[in-house]
């Protein structure tokens, strides 16, 4: 999460549903309806990006089965003991497994996070010279090997929709169909379990699961139970309501699709507020490029804008150690 705001926007409590502003896309015609359906999709996808940040996928062909038993395994995991969750705990040295919510009881205020994760990477630790951050092993739950197979299809399945979405998002952006696939060798993404608990009934309306932020990487593949919550900020500084559509999963465009798109794509700000009284699960797949990338305004753009390259170029490895240097500030003592 990055660039969290503390404006006083954060306070206005969401406007109802308005899926209009949110597009529901359909991937299909995408991959089966020739050049023309292509490029249909691949506009509506970029319309949406430049909107909103925002979209709504279905027709995306992941198999159900592999959404329902990632939620049937991480529920079962969070409705494990905390001494049985806490053998899977991440630490500082390896971070991955479970992060404990780092609210533990007491007042609440704006930065409470009242949220548990449980994070996955890819194993990247058997290729040579191996980044002893992003090319680790994953941290498992002791006999639970159904959790394991579960991430792993899961985290399979979103970095193959995540390929397919990266083509969309160069075609969309006028260019070369491939034209990012060669940041994406050894991606180093990462899927979280997310766990949220309800905000307490009464509670002052600037309390929130998560705050406003961004993402940081090109792209987020969200997962939604049907409890509700997301909510995602409109250009004028106004939220609106961002439920789960059955079948669709929720994507936006994190900091780098925008630094990429030379700012014509919307890294939009959003936030968790479980106001439904019972526990949510999502589950985020937040796409990232290999950790040697550097992220900069591609060139062609950049001359197709007078030459006027709105951000500066960030080295990806280095912007997400930064990165997890932060969360580990917010999980404090608790790893
Ligand atoms: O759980 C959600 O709905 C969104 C989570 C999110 O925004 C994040 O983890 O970056
Ligand atoms: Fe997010």
């Amino acid at each position: 999460m990055s660039r969290s705001s503390a404006g006083v926007e954060d306070r206005i409590v969401a406007r109802t549903v308005d899926l209009a502003e949110i597009p529901i896309i359909d991937f299909t015609p995408f991959r089966h309806g020739g050049e023309a359906g292509k490029k249909a999709v691949a506009e509506a996808i970029a319309r949406a990006c430049t909107d909103i940040g925002f979209f709504y996928l279905k027709g995306h062909e992941v198999p159900e089965r592999i959404l329902s038993d990632a939620f049937a395994q991480s529920a079962r995991f969070y409705h494990l003991p905390e001494d049985e969750r806490q053998k899977a705990a991440a630490t500082l040295k390896w971070y991955r497994g479970w992060i404990p919510m780092p609210y533990r009881g007491g007042a609440l205020d704006r930065d409470s996070r009242l949220f548990e994760q449980y994070r996955i990477q890819a194993d990247f630790s058997d290729r040579p010279d191996p980044d002893p951050v992003f090319h680790r092993p994953n941290r498992w739950p002791e006999d639970m090997p159904e959790f394991r197979a579960a991430c792993e299809a899961h985290y399979d399945a979103m970095l193959a929709l995540s390929r397919d979405l990266l083509r969309a998002f160069a075609i969309g952006l006028g260019l070369p169909e491939d034209r990012f696939d060669g940041y994406f060798d050894l991606p180093i993404c990462q899927l979280s379990l997310l766990h949220y608990i309800p905000i307490p009934e009464g509670s002052d309306v600037e309390v929130s699961n998560t705050v406003s932020h961004t993402d940081e990487g090109p792209l987020t593949i969200l997962a939604q139970d049907d409890v509700g919550g997301l909510e995602v900020k409109r250009l004028d500084g106004s939220w609106i309501a961002a439920p789960p559509v059955p079948g669709a999963y929720t994507i936006n465009i994190g900091d780098m699709m925008m630094w990429w798109s030379n700012g014509r794509f919307l890294s939009n700000y959003h936030r968790v507020r479980n106001k439904a009284g019972v526990e949510r699960f999502s589950i985020p797949f937040f796409l990232n490029p290999d950790a040697d990338t550097v992220v900069a305004p591609l060139p062609e753009l950049v001359e197709r804008d007078g030459g006027e390259a709105r951000y500066e170029p960030v080295h990806v490895g280095t912007h997400l150690k930064r990165f997890y240097a932060r969360l580990e500030k917010q999980a404090g003592d608790f790893l």
